[in-house]
């Protein structure tokens, strides 16, 4: 019913704009007939010039004129139109494609990737040919369990990095090993689905609540209500009439940002991968839904490996390692505290120059 709903009122804006457009067309056509009108007149009684069948022929093309004038316009819209589908496919044959979704002869163990162990190998990748490379000869290791936080400056590769893990930008040498295993063997659904990922823009799309959370119908409504109440939300939909069914429009337009971020933290912690990236999800959100986020990577996401990005190397100041990233290389990968003692490191001088900004 919801999408009769939609497509009905997209046809009613269609034939309104379609009428609105009639009649502008109309009111020019009808210029152009009475000027045509007028100026005859002006022509054969005015000035006493002309015979009548010049005068007629010249209103009837007149009149023809705005027939002409109502096709043409159309037709280039509708020209206009179908060319965006003509652009859209020559921008798709130019893109390379992605690897295999899964690879069957490939495929992880079940329930890989166990302790959720993260290394880098010599890791360079670019966007595309004939850009400089984004990510530069990494090489770090991150421990189960582990808590990272990363930092940089804007444009140092930070969000690369995220776009490496999940294999929207693939390595150009050297590898990613999750457990020991490479990911780049196998398909990306397999990668993927052992991540997860939050980033700044939170993706939530047009379906229910439900859907959002699982759109692989894989857990019990309990289980759903269980990581709500974890991110305070169960409260929010238990009040609303349709409660789980409650429709989220495309990108949770009808969603604060903070209920978005905290919905995207919910449906990680009901997958409950092993390795949880967290890509500046803070940076536009209040002081109570960030200590909301803090608390619940702590305690819910105990075991598991977070890599945690974030324009505020303060924000970061409590994680077990802090990797810095400098020109899409590493620049240092050390603890806090030992970063923070040396008065030189890249780490001291972004919290004192953040603190400057201020
Ligand atoms: N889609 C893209 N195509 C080409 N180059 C890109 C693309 N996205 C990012 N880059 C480049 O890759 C480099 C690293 O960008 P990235 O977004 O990873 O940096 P960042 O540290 O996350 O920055 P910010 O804090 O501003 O988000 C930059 O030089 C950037 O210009």
């Amino acid at each position: 019913m919801n999408r009769l709903a939609l497509n009905i009122k997209a046809n009613y804006n269609l034939l309104s704009i379609n009428r609105w457009l009639a009649m502008r067309l109309d009111a020019i056509g009808n210029i152009i007939v009475f000027g045509t009108s007028l100026l005859s007149v002006v022509y054969v009684h005015g000035l006493g010039k002309g015979d009548a069948a010049l005068v007629g022929l010249s209103v009837l093309f007149s009149v023809e004129l705005k027939h002409l004038l109502h096709k043409s316009i159309r037709f280039y819209a509708e020209m206009e139109n179908s060319m965006t589908h003509v652009e859209s496919a020559t921008e798709y044959t130019r893109l390379l494609p992605e690897a295999d979704t899964v690879i069957e002869d490939q495929r992880p163990k079940d329930g890989w990737p166990v302790q959720g162990m993260l290394e880098f190998k010599n890791y360079s990748a670019r966007y595309r040919n004939g850009v400089d490379p984004a990510l530069k000869d990494l090489s770090f290791r991150v421990l189960p369990g582990q808590k990272i936080g990363i930092v940089g400056r804007a444009g140092a590769g930070k969000s690369s990095l995220t776009l490496a893990l999940s294999r929207i930008i693939e390595a150009e040498s050297g590898q990613i090993l999750v457990d020991g295993e490479d990911i780049s063997q196998y398909g990306l659904f397999d990668v993927r689905s052992k991540l997860s990922i939050i980033t700044k823009d939170s993706m939530l799309f047009s379906g229910t609540v439900r859907e959002n959370l699982d759109p692989f119908n894989r857990y019990s409504d309990e289980d759903i209500w269980h990581v709500l109440e974890q991110v305070d939300l169960a409260e929010h939909f238990r009040r609303k009439d349709k409660r789980l069914e409650f429709m989220v429009v495309q990108n949770g337009k009808n969603f604060p940002f903070r209920h978005k971020q905290l919905i995207c933290l919910a449906r990680a912690l009901l997958k409950r991968a092993k390795v949880l990236v967290l890509d500046e999800i803070t940076s536009a959100i209040d002081y109570a839904t960030d200590k909301l986020i803090q608390k619940t990577i702590r305690t819910e996401f105990k075991s598991c490996t977070v890599l945690r990005i974030s324009n505020r190397p303060k924000e970061i100041i409590d994680s077990d390692m802090v990797l810095v990233i400098d020109d899409g290389r590493i620049a240092e990968y050390d603890t806090p505290q030992k970063l923070l003692a040396n008065k030189k490191s890249l780490f001291t001088k972004l919290i004192e120059e953040a603190k400057r900004s201020k």
